[in-house]
């Protein structure tokens, strides 16, 4: 589980753990932040890591999935979490803020994903790869031009590994996260014009939480999901549908 010191990640990392299994966790910086992830996950009785790294380095790859073996024994599900989306407008991007985040977000969820998909490839028992995509896959953001098209990129990631793995028994799927209220959001949200206008089109009547993505995304992970693959499952309420 990448980038699993806060949010989602965290969340998602947790709700694993309740249902059984040992847990890794990469992160970025929030040395307290892994520390109590790990201490949560040991006190439901489960094993747990957490191994600091810049997904946007290709080197944190190879070093995590090694390291998560070497601790836990095995891969046998891969969670693509890590991201950023610092808002700006589009005509004046700043060329860093743009390279900056299609690296931690696409470019490290490639070579996570690679690496990952050959450790379950050389186990020979076939695997689960999950990645955080996003509603923004789907629909655009005034301020997320740069976000977005790293969205649809970790989408279509899963869709071509899918192919790509399906003879080694990997799945390869992701979800679709609506408006949840995590730290990548919170001063965007501070606007609480923005934040009301973003729960009003919920049908569900609600933002989200981070604890929200960790059933759909322990449900892929698990043999219930056994046949799916190459799919996308939208967690956000219905946001998406709600045209009028
Ligand atoms: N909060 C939301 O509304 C939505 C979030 N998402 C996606 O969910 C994922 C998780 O984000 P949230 O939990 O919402 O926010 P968050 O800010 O709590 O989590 C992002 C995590 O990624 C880590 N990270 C950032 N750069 C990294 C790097 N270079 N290397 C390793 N770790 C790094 C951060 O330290 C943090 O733990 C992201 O990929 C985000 O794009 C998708 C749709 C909606
Ligand atoms: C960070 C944003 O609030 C969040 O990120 C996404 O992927 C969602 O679409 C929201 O815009």
């Amino acid at each position: 589980m990448t980038g699993a010191s806060t949010g989602i990640g965290r969340a998602a990392a947790i709700g694993a753990a309740q249902h059984g299994a040992d847990v890794a966790i990469n992160y970025h910086s929030d040395d307290a932040g892994a520390a109590s992830c790990v201490a949560e996950i040991k006190a439901l009785g489960r094993l747990a890591v957490a191994i600091k790294g810049d997904v946007a380095d290709p080197a944190t790859a190879t070093d995590f999935v090694t390291r998560a073996c070497d601790a836990l024994g095995k891969v046998d599900v891969f969670v693509n979490n890590a991201g950023i989306c610092p808002f700006h407008a589009f005509l004046d991007m700043p060329a860093e803020t743009l390279e900056r985040t299609m690296r931690v977000n696409l470019h490290g969820a490639y070579y996570m994903v690679q690496a990952a998909a050959n450790r379950m490839v050389a186990q020979g028992h076939g695997g689960s790869i999950i990645a955080v995509s996003s509603i923004s896959a789907l629909v655009g953001g005034e301020y997320q031009t740069h976000y977005t098209p790293t969205k649809a990129g970790v989408h279509s990631l899963m869709q071509s590994a899918a192919i790509a793995l399906g003879r080694h028994g990997i799945r390869c799927n992701s979800v679709l996260p609506g408006t949840i209220l995590t730290e990548i959001n919170k001063d965007d949200l501070a606007d609480e014009g923005k934040r009301t206008r973003m729960a009003a089109r919920v049908p569900l009547g609600r933002l989200g939480a981070p604890e929200d993505l960790a059933g759909p995304i322990v449900f892929l992970a698990s043999d219930l999901a056994r046949y799916v693959t190459g799919a996308a499952l939208l967690v956000d309420g219905g946001a998406f549908v709600n045209l009028q």
